[in-house]
């Protein structure tokens, strides 16, 4: 049996917290072989942390083999403390009628916070992913808070956009989800995130070429997956929980595993390439092995994706400038 690895995920007690946690006890996220110690975070107040409690008993009550530990807390340093993995999940959602990014200054400040409780005391090698939103710019803040620790461990949840493409183009092409490869989604979590699949493939022949309609790419594909998100709560009343738990744990599976050679969407810190400035966090095309990511290079960049490329970057420099007073 492998030594248990410490799994901090915050917002514990959240939708997402509820849809997340069971998973990665179960050996969803991490491997059947691999045990975890959940160090949970919610905020210092009755109900949430009697709901955390809440969560804790349903935990223990499922029994899992694989769950070596629990600590419930309201400190960011216990529970980070060695973390080697940290879900970044605790945050306020949007409602209706609001953009991601009208978050920002609200949630900014979780994210300063936590990036210096884990520069502080979590593993030198601890793995970051920022679910709460607006994750790209959370993710900066946090990165930035924790000078200490390597900035590549940090990185935002383009997942869901990824995996809400790659269904939106099996539905489409009439294919197996499962057969669609080399496909990303650029940029920011946001409404001008750019899915792409002008690289992917279909059994090795090219999905562009199948579904040969460039009007249904720009005027319904890349809409309906930018708008995901708020056509769930509009709804559910409520931002989608369960399919962004199954987003961090795809990500989080990916990166600690490998994606067996196949690219996957992570929002990672820029090293300059296509034309991104270095640390933004973008939604690149990486492959992942041995605990690694490594982006795609040299992809060819045509002129429409460039203006789609530089319409999500304005908007994370903009975010940037945004949260410059808090770092
Ligand atoms: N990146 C993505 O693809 C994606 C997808 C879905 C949701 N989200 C975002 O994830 C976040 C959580 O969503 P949810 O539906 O679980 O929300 P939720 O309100 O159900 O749960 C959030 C939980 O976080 C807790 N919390 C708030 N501040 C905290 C802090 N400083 N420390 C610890 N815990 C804290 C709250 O008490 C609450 O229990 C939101 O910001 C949402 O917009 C991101
Ligand atoms: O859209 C939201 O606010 C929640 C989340 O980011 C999503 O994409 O579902």
């Amino acid at each position: 049996m492998k030594a248990p690895v410490r799994v901090a995920v915050t917002g514990a007690a959240g939708q997402i917290g509820y849809a997340l946690l069971f998973r990665i006890a179960s050996g969803e996220m991490l491997g059947k072989d691999q045990p975890v110690i959940l160090q949970m975070l919610e905020l210092p107040l009755d109900k949430a942390q009697a709901a955390l409690r809440g969560v804790m008993m349903e935990l223990e009550d499922c029994a899992f083999p694989l769950l070596a530990g629990m600590v419930g807390t309201d400190d960011p340093e216990v529970a980070f403390k060695d973390a080697d993995y940290a879900l970044l999940v605790g945050a306020m959602p949007r409602g209706p009628g609001m953009e991601r990014k009208d978050l920002l200054l609200k949630n900014a400040e979780i994210f300063t916070v936590q990036g210096k409780a884990l520069n502080k005391v979590a593993s030198r090698n601890v793995k970051v992913l920022v679910v709460g939103n607006p994750a790209n710019t959370n993710a900066y803040i946090a990165m930035k808070s924790a000078p200490d620790l390597p900035a590549k461990n940090f990185t935002a949840m383009l997942r869901l956009d990824h995996n809400r493409a790659l269904s939106q183009l099996a539905i489409k092409a009439n294919v197996a989800v499962a057969d669609i490869k080399k496909l990303t989604v650029w940029g920011n979590h946001s409404p001008t995130m750019y899915p792409d699949y002008r690289f992917a493939t279909v059994d090795g022949k090219s999905l562009k070429d199948t579904i040969n309609d460039a009007d249904w790419n720009a005027n319904t594909f890349i809409p309906t997956v930018g708008k995901r998100g708020a056509a769930i709560i509009e709804a559910r009343g409520l931002s989608s929980a369960a399919s962004a738990a199954n987003a961090a744990i795809d990500h989080m599976h990916d990166w600690a595993l490998g994606s067996n050679g196949e690219w996957v969407t992570m929002g990672v810190p820029s090293d300059g390439s296509y034309g991104i400035p270095e640390g933004i966090i973008y939604g690149v095309p990486v492959i992942t092995a041995n605990g690694e990511y490594t982006r795609v290079e040299g992809l060819a960049i045509d002129d429409f994706s460039r203006v789609a490329m530089d319409k999500t970057l304005a908007e994370l420099e903009e975010e940037r400038s945004g949260v410059a007073h808090l770092l």
